[in-house]
């Protein structure tokens, strides 16, 4: 039955090449013997998977440091960890959280998108678009437990997930924050926000970059839980319990309905939307902004 309602995105080529591609840089995923309840763990250099709650719940720890930013490396290697979970029918859930202190992830690595050639420009946007409908589309339930600052990116990665989950601190901001930094969210991750929150919210935390402290993220809907910092992963556990209790088949089922439109927005128009990256990213006003915004990160350590 699990895998009549397996929804597939017609783009696994590139994963598969990427894999091929990258695995040996990057040091493929390995399977290993782990805990005697059939729990399975691997690790990869940035991305550590280990068994939760009675095996049937992987933990996703993103360990790109300093900050997880989302490179086209780190990128390729979470989406082979992903597949391979997505492909053990003993994993039913992932929780996604961060192995950085006070970090989720500070989204795309700005280093993919500012003094690259075009198809640098392309290829990052493809694997960008790769991970958005590979979580968004994910058959597992995924829960973001976000234990640490969430812009732009890292929030897009959250908002795929099914429940989200805030550490209470000033450090735990969350929102599409891009128009901060000069440069514009495209349709499909502000779709996936008004799929969330709703268009008048969303109008206004987009034109305004907005970042969500953890009780204003909670009344607007951006995130379903807030607790103490030293309770996100045992809450991203309790709730995944509960949502395990619903028949996979008809939860997937319903998640597809949810949410297939609103994918299938993309895949019918995904070599556009890379050019149309491409050409907005490479202008020079588009490259400027991103220097002085490189720049202040770097003054603001100094
Ligand atoms: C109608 C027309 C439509 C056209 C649309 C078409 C296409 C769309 C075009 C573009 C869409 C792009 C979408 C972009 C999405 C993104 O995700 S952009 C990234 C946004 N991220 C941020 O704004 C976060 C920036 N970082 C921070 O605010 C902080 O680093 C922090 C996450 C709060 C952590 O703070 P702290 O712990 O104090 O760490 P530092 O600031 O000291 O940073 C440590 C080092 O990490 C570097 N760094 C930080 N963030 C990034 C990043 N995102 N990418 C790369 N590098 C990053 C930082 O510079 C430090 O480096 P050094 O140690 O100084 O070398």
């Amino acid at each position: 039955m699990a895998l009549a309602v397996r929804m597939r995105v017609p783009c696994r080529a590139l994963l598969c090449a990427g894999a091929q591609l990258r695995g040996a840089a990057l040091g493929r995923p390995e399977w290993a013997a782990g805990g005697g309840d059939g729990a399975r763990r691997f690790a990869s250099l940035r991305v550590l998977v280990e068994p939760g709650a009675e095996g049937r719940v992987a933990v996703m720890k993103l360990k790109n440091p300093p900050v997880n930013s989302l490179s086209l490396d780190f990128l390729t290697e979470f989406l082979i960890s992903l597949e391979k979970l997505e492909n053990d029918k003993a994993f039913r859930g992932v929780v996604i959280t961060s192995d950085c202190p006070n970090v989720f992830s500070a989204g795309l690595d700005l280093r993919e998108m500012y003094g690259r050639n075009p198809g640098h420009y392309a290829e990052y946007w493809k694997a960008v678009q790769e991970l958005w409908l590979r979580l968004y589309l994910s058959n597992l339930v995924l829960v973001a437990a976000i234990n640490g600052s969430c812009p732009a990116g890292g929030c897009l990665m959250a908002l795929t997930s099914d429940v989200r989950i805030l550490s209470d601190s000033p450090k735990s901001v969350i929102g599409l924050n891009e128009t901060l930094l000069g440069i514009v969210a495209p349709f499909w991750f502000k779709d996936t926000l008004v799929n969330t929150i709703g268009h008048r919210a969303s109008e206004r935390a987009l034109q305004l970059g907005l970042l969500f402290p953890p009780a204003e993220a909670l009344q607007v809907g951006l995130v379903d839980h807030v607790v103490p910092e030293d309770q996100v992963q045992s809450m991203a556990l309790s709730v995944m319990a509960h949502w395990l209790a619903i028949p996979d088949h008809a939860r997937q089922l319903t998640k597809a309905m949810m949410r297939k439109a609103t994918a299938d927005r993309l895949i019918k128009q995904r070599e556009a939307d890379i050019q149309n990256f491409v050409s907005f990213i490479s202008r020079d006003s588009i490259q400027k902004s991103l220097q002085i915004y490189l720049e202040k990160l770097k003054q603001k350590k100094g």
